[in-house]
């Protein structure tokens, strides 16, 4: 920092203003502010950057949005040398506020308070009332206040200092009490000064904002929402013109688009993610914004970010911060099926799940954001497969081991002449399944995917010299929009068991199901044959199925979603299984022979 940074004078002329930044962003913070304040110097710091300018810009300095907070330097003391005798250099630092001017500073900070109400609400509203904060600083005194309720905070740079931060605080917080007779109050302070002790310089500043910046625009969070003021920051680097679409394909809660459409305003913003809960929170975010003044620009949409429905060169401007934390699919444990840029699906190695299938841009299977996918655990969703034994099993875990193993890949993605795709996956006995159950075995299962259908065809063989028995099933979790407007037929007439309600042999009355509470059934000899169809507004499924006389229908609802840990809280309004079965009976197989049967969903 030059010298000519040092001294706050009078706040009619120049003032240094220093600003929190996050750290390496300062260049594009310091880009911001000579585009907005046109300083008359700037210099960065670590995190920091410092510029000079006039107080009449102080309104302007408020509206910056790469900056997190902001800081009057008072005074900077240079080459200033820390007594090696602890009592010494104390007495040093109290001796530090002596010569300060605190009657300019209290007329600046009276000049900042009308500023201060810009910064704490976090974008204009109607009626022009400050939207409270998020940590209930809402209501700062006019610029008339005298009522100062201040306190002093340290910091310290390194270690070499023989006084420590809390020294600071005491002694030149107690000395400064001593000149201005302001009263200290720690937790609701309405000013605040710092204290940076560098190595060979102090610094005294006043804080201009009583809480960060970056809190603005953002009502729903997530673990990892980003900070406003590094969104800006990203997006600056763009270089975004007007009329760029801008796309931010892993958008989490959406503050890169929401970010850019505040400042770059003749642009349009797309903000695409896979998970449901981001998608919601997006939405939430956006649809704040659109109470409020200004209508916002930014379209929310589920995708894949493997599959984005665009076509080549559509988008100008493509801003992300990548997810961290989450378990990515490596390509080396799935496998995808492609019929066209938008039509695919993926299927897992791990239990041979399809993990899901894109059908016209639109993901048709519903996957848990908070399913493991690296093989601790079955995949909870997409089409896990159930072998040999649904439900709990007295000789192995729940659903039996199929969902559970790494199956091989036999046949890679293939291209049929008629255009549709697909691959062969096996299974096989091995020591870990013969444990749990001695039988030679072979599973096949071929997935096919078409233009607007997916088959998914399981062959079980006995390989070995004795008749086995067992229970299959294809545990397909459909994803809807909303279970509230879904309907699911082809099940009126059969018998099913109840596993909610405890019954046996209850016959079904109603045509068209729609799930509005935990369900838990096996329904025998169900959509036979004109299958299931299963029914949003926007979207209609027809599930068919050869050899799987049964279908168990499956939601587990709010309290059985948020038990399951991999499961995400409100995944149950976004999801129905539909799972085709031969569960009622055991199927009985003789040495040599095979069960073929499979599942075909088409989109109508
Ligand atoms: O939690 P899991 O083992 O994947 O099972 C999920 C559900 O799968 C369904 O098929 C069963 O009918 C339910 O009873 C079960 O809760």
């Amino acid at each position: 920092m030059p010298p000519t940074f040092c001294d706050f004078s009078t706040f009619k002329g120049l003032v240094t203003i220093y600003a929190t930044v996050p750290t390496g962003l300062e260049f594009t913070a310091v880009d911001e502010i000579k585009q907005k304040i046109q300083p008359e110097a700037c210099e960065i710091g670590q995190g920091k950057v410092y510029f000079q300018t006039a107080v009449s810009r102080l309104c302007d300095i408020h509206q910056l949005r790469s900056v997190d907070r902001l800081f009057l330097v008072i005074k900077k003391f240079l080459d200033y040398k820390y007594d090696d005798d602890h009592d010494k250099a104390i007495v040093d630092l109290k001796a530090l506020p002596n010569d300060l001017p605190w009657d300019e500073v209290v007329k600046f900070w009276q000049e900042n308070l009308k500023h201060c109400k810009v910064l704490i609400k976090t974008r204009k509203n109607t009626s022009g009332v400050p939207v409270p904060s998020s940590n209930g600083i809402s209501s700062l005194p006019d610029a008339s206040c005298t009522d100062i309720r201040y306190r002093a905070t340290a910091s310290r740079v390194g270690k070499q200092q023989s006084v420590t931060s809390p020294d600071a605080e005491l002694y030149f917080g107690g000395a400064l009490q001593d000149i201005t007779q302001w009263k200290v109050d720690l937790s609701n302070y309405n000013l605040e000064i710092v204290i940076t002790l560098g190595v060979d310089f102090v610094l005294v500043g006043l804080a201009l904002t009583l809480e960060s910046l970056h809190r603005r625009n953002i009502t729903h969070f997530g673990y990892t929402t980003l900070r406003a003021s590094i969104a800006y920051n990203m997006l600056r680097m763009c270089k975004i013109l007007p009329g760029d679409v801008v796309v931010d394909p892993m958008c989490g809660t959406g503050v890169i688009p929401i970010e850019g459409q505040d400042e770059w305003i003749n642009c349009f913003y797309f903000a695409g993610d896979k998970s449901d809960d981001a998608v919601k929170k997006s939405a939430a975010n956006v649809a704040a914004l659109n109470g409020e003044t200004v209508r916002s620009c930014v379209e929310v949409l589920q995708w894949n970010v493997k599959k984005l429905p665009w076509r080549s060169a559509s988008i100008d401007v493509c801003v992300t911060d990548l997810p961290f934390g989450c378990c990515i699919n490596t390509m080396a444990n799935s496998i995808t099926l492609d019929w066209s840029e938008n039509c695919s699906a993926t299927i897992h190695l791990y239990g041979a799940t399809v993990t899901s299938w894109i059908n016209n841009g639109k993901e048709q299977l519903f996957l848990s954001s908070k399913s493991k996918i690296d093989g601790s655990k079955a995949i909870r969703g997409g089409i896990p497969l159930v072998f040999p034994n649904f439900g709990p099993w007295e000789h192995g875990p729940q659903h039996g081991f199929a969902r559970i193993s790494w199956w091989k890949i036999i046949e890679q993605p293939t291209k049929m002449s008629n255009g549709d795709v697909t691959t062969v996956l096996q299974l096989t006995d091995d020591d870990k399944t013969r444990n749990m159950w001695n039988h030679q075995f072979l599973l096949t299962y071929k997935v096919t995917l078409g233009e607007n259908n997916l088959t998914t065809k399981l062959e079980v063989t006995n390989t070995g010299s004795e008749q086995f028995d067992f229970t299959v099933l294809l545990h397909t979790y459909f994803r809807v929009s909303d279970i509230n407007s879904c309907k699911v037929s082809g099940f009126l007439g059969c018998n099913y068991s109840d596993k909610v309600e405890g019954t046996d042999n209850v016959s079904e009355t109603t045509k068209e199901i729609v799930v509005d509470r935990n369900i838990d059934r096996v329904y025998r000899l169900a959509g036979q044959p004109d299958g299931h169809l299963i029914s949003t507004p926007e979207t209609k499924l027809m599930l068919t199925k050869i050899n799987l006389p049964d279908t168990v229908l499956w939601n587990p609802w709010t309290e059985k979603a948020a038990a399951m840990s991999d499961f995400d809280d409100l995944g149950y309004l976004n999801m129905v299984c539909v799972e085709p079965g031969y569960v009622s009976q055991r199927k009985i197989l003789c040495a040599g022979e095979t069960l073929t049967c499979s599942q075909n969903i088409t989109v109508l």
